[in-house]
């Protein structure tokens, strides 16, 4: 007997299942069927497609009027800190900027100081809170970066946290050192970035990748590199913080260390844009970031796509540049202000997603896991379209329940 049958579902989208990140025009290839169904058993798809005869199951879910899809998948995430920083949204208004805020002592590093007094307790409490939220939201798939430690015992503390949030609810996650995210107060940079480099080792034990922050006044691309080919030549694949505010040539170095995938490209240069299709890099958006900065340049999505780029799409959620764990607003505003298409949106945040971070995730074949949300939407435009609200009905994690929108019966 199988577990669960989704039945009468209105559109059932399907990213395509291949090895390498869809890129270029594929992105825009997206199958969606009709009057469909989903079998699940033992915690997988057992068959998907068109209504048909001849499946039982325990539980019969009624789908009609609502897309379904597989989990989404939010592939860059500073879920893991202490407190928050709303008193510098006051500052933003003033017209200070993010680097001189950062620069006088504040931003990353006032949470690298609330984040080095928390106990390993009270981060998996906090950053708990936040990961509930994206599951409601529809995303079971989540990467995690440290960050905000800067120092041995914090940034493990971090990753320690970030691995039980794995064991803690029923999500897949990647997890990622980014030590040097900033220079700690009164540190000579060089001195700090080899205490990172020399944490590498340790630090594999608990992360899948290494990532660093380059950007003016942070580090820069002579650091990044020596940084990066450190971490390749432990064994570790990189990630990189890029061209998200100066051009420095962020996207270049990344495909040059083979990074799995380069993120932010708000300023990256016609040279790094053009050497993205022949790379195995994925170039992950962050444009909430762009608009919670206040920025009017965002990221060029449409030049990466029409020369054959893969490109994905993350909250960038954390305290300073980008505050909300809702994956389906950065849909909204890579629609908006990205100019990409909804097929391109949906296999942002899916298949291409999961590319960027490694794990086989975002598509809905037989004998994937069911990690699965049914939208409250008559059509899968609609969820970049109708925006700031949350469109998950009903949330399936590795084939159980996990998640229904509560109603307001009075209210009916
Ligand atoms: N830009 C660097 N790191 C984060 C922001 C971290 C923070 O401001 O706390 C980002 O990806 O936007
Ligand atoms: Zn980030």
């Amino acid at each position: 007997m199988n577990d669960i049958i989704i039945k009468n579902i209105s559109a059932l989208i399907l990213p395509k299942k291949s090895e390498q990140p869809l890129k270029g025009s594929e992105m825009d290839e997206l199958e969606i069927i009709e009057d469909a169904m989903i079998v699940i058993k033992d915690g997988h798809v057992v068959y998907r497609g068109e209504e048909t005869k001849g499946y039982e199951a325990t539980e019969e879910i009624d789908a009609d009027g609502m897309v379904v899809s597989p989990a989404l998948v939010d592939p860059h995430t500073h879920v893991v800190h202490g407190g928050s920083r709303e008193h510098e949204m006051a500052l933003k208004r003033q017209g200070v900027d993010y680097l001189t805020i950062l620069e006088q002592g504040g931003g990353i590093l006032n949470t690298v100081e609330q984040t080095r007094k928390a106990t390993h307790q009270q981060l998996l409490d906090k950053a708990s809170k936040n990961i509930i939220r994206m599951i409601q939201h529809g995303v079971l798939t989540i990467e995690s970066k440290s960050g905000y430690g800067l120092d041995r015992e914090n940034e493990l503390k971090q990753l320690e946290v970030s691995r039980e949030i794995s064991q803690k609810f029923p999500i897949t996650m990647r997890h990622t050192f980014l030590g040097p995210h900033a220079i700690p107060k009164g540190m000579d940079k060089d001195v700090f970035l080899d205490e990172m480099i020399e944490l590498l080792d340790e630090a594999q034990a608990y992360a899948d990748f290494a990532d660093i922050f380059c950007e003016t006044g942070v580090f820069t691309i002579e650091q990044s590199r020596k940084y990066m080919k450190a971490a390749n030549a432990l064994g570790m694949r990189v990630k990189i913080h890029a061209d998200e505010i100066d051009p420095l040539g962020g996207l270049e170095l990344a495909i040059e260390q083979n990074a799995i995938s380069a993120d932010h490209l708000v300023a990256a240069s016609t040279n790094g844009k053009n050497l993205l299709p022949d790379s195995d890099t994925v170039a992950v958006l962050l444009p909430g970031t762009t608009f919670y900065l206040g920025k009017d340049q965002f990221a060029d999505a449409r030049g990466m796509i029409e020369n054959g780029g893969a490109v994905s799409l993350a909250t960038d959620y954390n305290p300073g540049s980008c505050v909300t764990d809702n994956l389906q607003m950065i849909m909204a505003i890579a629609s908006l202000k990205l100019k990409m298409t909804p097929n391109e949106i949906w296999n942002a945040v899916t298949v291409n997603a999961a590319h960027a971070i490694d794990v086989d995730k975002g598509t809905l074949e037989a004998g994937d896991q069911a990690d699965i949300v049914l939208w409250d939407a008559p059509n899968h435009e609609y969820i970049p379209y109708h925006y700031g609200v949350n469109h998950a009905h009903t949330v399936i994690a590795k084939g159980q329940v996990v998640y229904r929108r509560p109603g307001l019966e009075p209210l009916r």
